[in-house]
């Protein structure tokens, strides 16, 4: 790679350009529009931050991916943000601790990591989400299931599908009914991971083989987790997403692969990963987690059971973008040409029209890719 050119951006960042950008506002309006609809109401918080405070939020958060450097001024380890919601529980447990739950939130902005993730070569992205503070319940899952479905749609994805998982599930079953040694649970996740069979049995998780059978279709696929369920670990898991899939009734196409954890790092009982027709890769992920409070004792390594129980979701939209910008139809301009009735043009934008108005002789509405030009009975069409 030329590393002589000053103006090459790093790998894995990019400009978007005016059709993409206008692309990427009308997305990003249009999911917030649900979110707000929904009463989620917006927050802004930094893009960097101490590390400490992104990791020790929620259990299972590793800086690792985060840009980190020191501070030049507290000489302190800060991060660039890599995900919202972490920033968004610390705020549920600060200056928002008072705030009554079940407490609604929602954010958008560029997230960044120092690796892409997997095929995206991507190291900053576009990150729109909400979060719903207080509850991790069947009724706070369907809520954000459906909000992250009605948003995509608003955004224009079609053919949404999502696919539910249960992050904690090799922990929840590993307890009791399928008992594993410390130093196995993590070889029985990794294999899992991987979805291999022999593996599996290899390294003692037999027991685990039938959990890579129980996916696909959410209505065959639950059936098949439900005959599994030796001594009914996961009764009430299953029950909880058959019931998030009744109450989701056909807004998109659901499916479920029990053990998937990629890109799962914090969540609980619960998660979901979003798809959409023709877009590579995921376009959004959500599920129930929980936050630790601000009284550091509380920040225990075992605060996958406490802290206060949320719910939310992330769409990560750029795949989508770029899919949408590829047939965004130009938008209707007025020129104003020299010496234009400016309450005239001042009434056009008032009622949603964009013009651009000549600077001097030299600027031409053809130049300018205007569509329409302001002539003495309003704007008229271009050829
Ligand atoms: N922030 C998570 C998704 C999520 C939001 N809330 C709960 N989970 C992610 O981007 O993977």
């Amino acid at each position: 790679m030329d590393t002589s050119d000053p103006d090459l951006l790093p790998e894995g960042l990019e400009d978007r350009l005016p059709r993409d950008a206008a692309t990427a506002t009308r997305v990003m309006r249009a999911i917030h529009g649900v979110m707000h609809g929904h009463g989620y109401d917006r927050v802004m918080p930094p893009s960097i931050e101490y590390e400490r405070s992104f990791a020790a939020r929620m259990a299972g958060i590793q800086s690792r991916r985060m840009f980190r450097f020191v501070d030049p001024s507290s000489l302190r380890m800060m991060a660039l943000r890599s995900d919202f919601t972490p920033q968004i529980g610390r705020l549920a447990e600060t200056r928002l601790a008072e705030a009554p739950r079940p407490l609604r939130l929602c954010y958008a902005g560029q997230v960044v990591t120092i690796k892409a993730d997997g095929l995206n070569p991507s190291r900053e992205k576009l990150q729109c989400g909400a979060e719903l503070v207080g509850a991790d319940n069947v009724a706070a899952a369907a809520e954000v299931v459906a909000i992250a479905i009605e948003a995509l749609q608003a955004a224009g994805a079609t053919g949404v599908s999502v696919d539910f998982t249960l992050p904690d599930l090799v922990d929840t079953l590993a307890e009791k009914a399928l008992p594993l040694a410390p130093g196995q649970i993590e070889a029985v996740r990794r294999e899992l991971d991987t979805k291999d069979a022999g593996g599996l049995r290899d390294v003692g998780g037999e027991a685990y083989v039938p959990l890579l059978y129980a996916t696909g279709e959410f209505d065959t696929a639950i059936d098949k987790l439900a005959a599994i369920d030796a001594g009914g670990a996961l009764a009430s898991r299953i029950d909880a997403l058959r019931q998030i899939a009744a109450r989701l009734g056909g807004a998109a196409r659901l499916t479920l692969d029990p053990s998937e954890r990629h890109g799962f790092e914090y969540q609980t009982w619960f998660g979901f990963t979003l798809y959409a027709e023709g877009v590579r890769g995921i376009v959004g992920r959500g599920g129930t987690y929980r936050i630790a409070g601000s009284d550091a004792d509380a920040r225990q390594a075992n605060a996958r059971q406490q802290g206060e129980a949320a719910t939310g979701f992330s769409l990560y939209p750029n795949a989508l973008i770029d899919l949408l910008a590829a047939n965004e139809p130009a938008e209707d301009t007025v020129f104003l040409p020299l010496g234009h009735d400016r309450d005239e043009a001042a009434r056009l934008r008032a009622i949603g029209w964009r013009t651009v108005a000549a600077l001097s002789e030299a600027d031409s509405a053809d130049a300018l890719r205007c569509t329409h030009m302001l002539g003495a009975n309003g704007p008229e069409k271009l050829a």
